[in-house]
């Protein structure tokens, strides 16, 4: 075989390392730089004297005893090249530093191997006793069958750490969406909200666009609850709550803000169009005429809510914003209730 064709310096002498090592082994030659020298020629297929004289001796099951291996590397390799020893030193050695490099970048439990690598390293430096350099060899390919283990190991925990992160994320985005949700009506809570209009107001001041604010409170709301009990008045809530959410876009950010308020953030949205949006709220939400008991015949009567607009200004905070809508609810319970006021005081409808 000729292995010189085609690859680097690095590449050969990894390949060379692969084939000679273990062959030196199988032949019970020790691994001393002279022998690795030999056997090293050989693989590399171009000592051609060489690699006739051993291929002679493997056919003829001739054992590679030390006089052997020493008439080898006498004749082939000290007289046709006697610079072959250092540059295989030199060769195994760039082997093995690569390898090192390598090998670094793995984990910890590799660092054994890495060491006895750094030990074969030293002793091919310092004309090495053949009996240690057997012992290392044995001691590198032991560990590297536990490193290949080890490996296979570490993907298995890989593979389940990745699965309990995946689970974990879920969880989150659970844990997430329970902390921003009012419980009792299944929209946003005044926690999401604040968190909703913050970065809303963020996006505002980098790139200019229209918002609008609604706070919508049902009308006599304290009605509901003294006369039908609390539990009538909770599932008011909850019917006004999915009433807003229905008559909204999906960019539109319904929450509820506490009590019977809810707030109703409008992105890309004029006062004048908020002010469509929240009258057709108002008018759906009073239209129907509500009915609770078990065969629903005991009427409710009509469930109405005013209906405060406010739109963003670049000054604004989230508490500023907040407050002209509110203020602007206030005017709507003071006219009379069931209507829409805007920061303006343009009253649309009773
Ligand atoms: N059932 C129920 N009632 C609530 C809840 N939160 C607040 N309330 C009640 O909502 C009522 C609000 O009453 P008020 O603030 O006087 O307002 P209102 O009766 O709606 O009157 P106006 O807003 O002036 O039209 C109070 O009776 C609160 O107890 C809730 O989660 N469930």
């Amino acid at each position: 075989m000729d292995m010189a064709k085609h690859l680097s310096e690095t590449e050969l002498s990894a390949k060379i390392l692969r084939h000679a090592v273990p062959k030196m082994s199988e032949l019970k030659v020790p691994v001393t730089p002279e022998n690795y020298a030999v056997w090293y020629e050989y693989y590399k297929g171009i000592n051609l004297d060489l690699k006739r004289a051993i291929d002679g001796l493997l056919s003829n099951n001739v054992a590679f005893t030390p006089d052997v291996s020493s008439s080898l590397y006498k004749n082939y390799i000290l007289i046709n090249s006697p610079e072959i020893i250092e540059n295989v030193q030199l060769e195994t050695q760039v082997l093995i530093n690569s390898l090192l490099a390598k090998i670094g970048s793995l984990s910890k439990d590799t660092s054994r191997f890495s060491d006895s690598l750094t030990e074969f390293d030293n002793a091919l430096k310092q004309d090495p006793d053949p009996v240690v350099m057997q012992k290392l060899v044995k001691g590198i390919t032991s560990e590297l069958d536990e490193i290949i283990a080890v490996n296979g190991e570490m993907d298995k925990s890989l593979t389940s750490m990745n699965e309990e992160v995946i689970a974990l994320k879920s969880e989150m985005v659970e844990l997430r969406s329970v902390a921003m949700t009012d419980q009792l009506t299944s929209v946003n809570n005044r926690r999401a909200f604040d968190k909703e209009v913050i970065s809303h107001i963020d996006s505002f001041n980098h790139s200019n666009f229209d918002s609008s604010l609604l706070v919508v409170d049902i009308d006599h709301f304290k009605r509901f609850n003294d006369i039908h009990g609390h539990l009538v008045g909770d599932k008011v809530l909850a019917y006004v709550a999915q009433a807003l959410k229905n008559g909204v876009k999906g960019d539109d950010f319904v929450a509820r803000y506490g009590g019977e308020e809810f707030v109703i953030l409008l992105p890309n949205t004029t006062q004048e169009e908020a002010n469509i949006v929240a009258e057709n709220l108002r008018q759906k939400i009073a239209e129907r005429n509500l009915t609770i008991g078990k065969d629903k015949k005991l009427p409710l009567g009509n469930i109405t809510v005013s209906v405060g607009v406010a739109s963003l200004k670049a000054a604004d905070d989230k508490d500023s914003y907040f407050i002209r809508a509110d203020e602007a609810l206030y005017r709507a319970k003071s006219s009379g209730r069931n209507c829409v006021v805007s920061e303006r005081i343009t009253e649309t409808a009773i």
